[in-house]
């Protein structure tokens, strides 16, 4: 049986942070902040597996009320992600994300989070995209006062 999935998530930008998209750290003078490494881009993906098995999303996963998930890279995360979807014997087809940023470029970091993303899930890189937009300088992503991203993914059980 095939079955979809969809997650949003959204992260807002703060001063003495480092910047994590799809587990690469981009030279930015803010990076997100949450209580994870906000690894917008994966938890985005997360959310839309998590989605596709019916198993809620990465809040009832990994509370951040609990103190061993503060700081944690959410590439880790993910993977546990994978381990959910195998023992439910899912396999995934192919996961599509948009990262949604007014800057920076991200552009020269897409196959690295490619491959990250890819490596965590064991999948090939091809199964994965990851496109980014801006807003034109509309709303809070176009302020800078966030990154936001976008993701579907299909699997099939
Ligand atoms: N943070 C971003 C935003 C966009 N890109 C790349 O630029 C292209 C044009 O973006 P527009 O929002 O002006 O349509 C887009 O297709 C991306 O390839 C990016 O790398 N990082
Ligand atoms: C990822 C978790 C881990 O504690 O923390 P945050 O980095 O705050 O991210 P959010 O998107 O708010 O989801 C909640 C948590 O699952």
């Amino acid at each position: 049986m095939l079955r979809i999935g969809m997650g949003y998530d959204v992260h807002r930008l703060a001063e003495d942070r480092k910047l994590i998209m799809g587990g690469v750290e981009i030279p930015h003078e803010k990076g997100l902040l949450g209580h994870s490494d906000a690894d917008v881009v994966v938890h985005a993906i997360m959310d839309a597996l998590l989605g596709a098995i019916a198993a809620g999303d990465i809040g009832k996963h990994f509370p951040d009320t609990d103190e061993k998930y503060k700081g944690i890279s959410s590439v880790l995360l993910l993977e546990h992600v994978g381990y959910l979807l195998e023992e439910k014997k899912v396999v995934i087809n192919n996961i599509d994300a948009t990262i949604i940023a007014q800057c920076p470029k991200m552009a020269p970091y897409i196959d690295t989070m490619r491959e990250n993303i890819a490596k965590a899930l064991k999948i090939t890189k091809e199964q994965v995209n990851i496109k980014a937009t801006t807003e034109e300088g509309l709303g809070f992503t176009g302020r800078e006062e966030g990154i936001a991203s976008q993701a579907i993914v299909l699997v099939e059980q």
